[in-house]
């Protein structure tokens, strides 16, 4: 193909639908994406909090609290020494996104999340206002906390229902080529010349990275 030919684009055979996110599928996708921070090794649990005007407000996902590196601590599920359980200290999504808030409160929103609320998460969720709550899934088994959960929500009156969306996957890129930039670095983590203000981003938030 000569250099000034745009490439075909790759998903020209979508439909219209295919080609953008319905909003519902962009928040449970943030909620999903978040759920990829936490470090349990069993279960990564993401939520989202959105506001009536469709602003993300808070995002959390399930991890140590503060000062406790979740590289630090136990994060077994079941052994002898019950004291080392996670559950213990584990702070979970719901709460996390909660507590994030960028917003003054979080009064009439929506959580978007993946896993159903167990009944100490849906204490808070009602203690903050939210009035409705999307899951992503549902464990199967009636432990009590869910039942609990369900008990809460249904008195305090706040909605709450599985995702329907058409959708059942994602795929999201990390590769410079697929975001418009011509030529791939040799490192795939530095973008192609041109890029250097994203390259120092990049490079900052990696520091960062724990
Ligand atoms: N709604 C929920 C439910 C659970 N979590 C967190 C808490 C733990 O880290 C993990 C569940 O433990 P497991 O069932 O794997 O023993 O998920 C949460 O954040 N939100």
């Amino acid at each position: 193909m000569a250099d000034n030919q745009p490439p075909a684009p790759e998903n020209s055979n979508q439909t219209e639908e295919e080609k953008y996110l319905k909003w519902e599928d962009y928040f449970m996708a943030v909620a999903v994406l978040s759920s990829k921070r936490s470090k349990d090794p069993k279960t990564q649990v993401g939520a989202c909090i959105v506001n009536q005007d469709k602003r993300i407000v808070g995002t959390g996902y399930n991890g140590m609290p503060n000062g406790c590196p979740d590289d630090e601590m136990s994060w077994l599920h079941k052994d002898e020494n019950e004291v080392d359980h996670k559950h213990l200290y584990v702070c979970h999504a719901e709460m996390n996104a909660i507590m994030n808030k960028n917003s003054a409160d979080v009064k009439g929103c929506t959580m978007y999340v993946t896993l159903f609320p167990c009944n100490e998460c849906a204490k808070i969720i009602i203690q903050a206002g939210l009035s409705k709550i999307v899951y992503l899934s549902k464990k199967e088994n009636d432990t009590s906390e869910r039942i609990a959960a369900e008990r809460l929500l249904q008195r305090s009156g706040i909605a709450y229902r599985r995702l329907e969306s058409k959708r059942t996957e994602i795929k999201i890129s990390l590769t410079a080529k697929d975001y418009g930039a011509k030529q791939q670095s040799e490192n795939p983590n530095v973008l192609a010349p041109g890029a250097s203000q994203r390259e120092e981003e990049s490079d900052e938030v990696e520091a960062e990275d724990e």
